[in-house]
């Protein structure tokens, strides 16, 4: 198991937002992240990783119980992040920022520019100048760079133009050819249901349903994704 997330709840303050949260995935897996907005998709994200650790329930990543780790050792352990929202880039170029981010393993400087030649092009160009999406391209760039066992995708496509989400669904489909775990939330599901090898659901900061994507029925569509 790469991942096993057991029944977590998660606060914000004095305020509850996960009530329960259990969620498994195996090396090599595309585990979607589903439910309606508010749900706790980011919290469970930001709970695996630390950023907001989990008040009871257990994680363990890559056979390591992560509880009270710093989030930079859990990033450590093997999960490249790449959050929901926009990304702050320093005032590095392109190459800069990659290049800053390198751990060894097979994603190499060559590989994340062929994944997405934009990035390749704009090598020179200060991050903060670039589009939203090349912003996007840029961050999941870095996580790549870090080498991880696990990435995680917030919303990398929202917001987006429509060539370039295209662009990032095409490094998705690459990335789960080339073996990698992804844990992916999004709300395009006709793009998400095909490259998912699973699909766990939220509501109410609860995990209320698991399995294949095609065995999401129109009564699991209404009831927990429907708007
Ligand atoms: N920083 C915060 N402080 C307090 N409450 C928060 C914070 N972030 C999220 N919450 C609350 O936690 C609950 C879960 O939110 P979360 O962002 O995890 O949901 P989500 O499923 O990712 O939704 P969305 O798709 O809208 O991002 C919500 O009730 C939200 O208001």
């Amino acid at each position: 198991m790469l991942l096993e997330v057991k029944d977590i709840a998660t606060f914000y303050g004095a305020s509850q937002a996960l009530f329960g949260v259990n969620l498994a995935m195996e090396e090599g897996e595309v585990v979607a992240l589903m439910g309606r907005n508010g749900m706790g998709k980011s919290t469970t994200i930001r709970s695996i990783c630390n950023l907001t650790p989990a008040k009871s329930g257990s994680i363990s990543f890559s056979g390591q119980k992560t509880a009270k780790m710093p989030a930079f050792r859990v990033a450590r352990l093997g999960i490249g992040l790449v959050p929901e929202g926009r990304r702050c880039f320093r005032s590095l170029n392109v190459h800069e920022n990659l290049v800053a981010a390198a751990r060894p393993g097979r994603w190499t400087l060559e590989k994340v520019n062929a994944l997405f030649p934009r990035l390749a092009e704009r090598r020179h160009q200060a991050s903060m100048t670039l589009s939203g999406g090349e912003q996007q391209m840029l961050a999941i760039g870095r996580a790549l760079m870090t080498n991880p066992k696990l990435l995680i995708l917030d919303e990398a496509t929202e917001g987006l133009a429509p060539v370039i989400r295209q662009d990032i669904w095409a490094a998705i489909r690459t990335l789960k050819q080339d073996g990698l775990s992804i844990l992916v939330v999004d709300k395009t599901l006709s793009e998400l249901l095909p490259v998912a090898d699973k699909c766990v659901i939220l509501e109410n900061g609860q995990s209320v349903w698991s399995g294949k994507p095609a065995e999401i029925t129109e009564a699991v569509r209404d009831q927990y994704l429907g708007v």
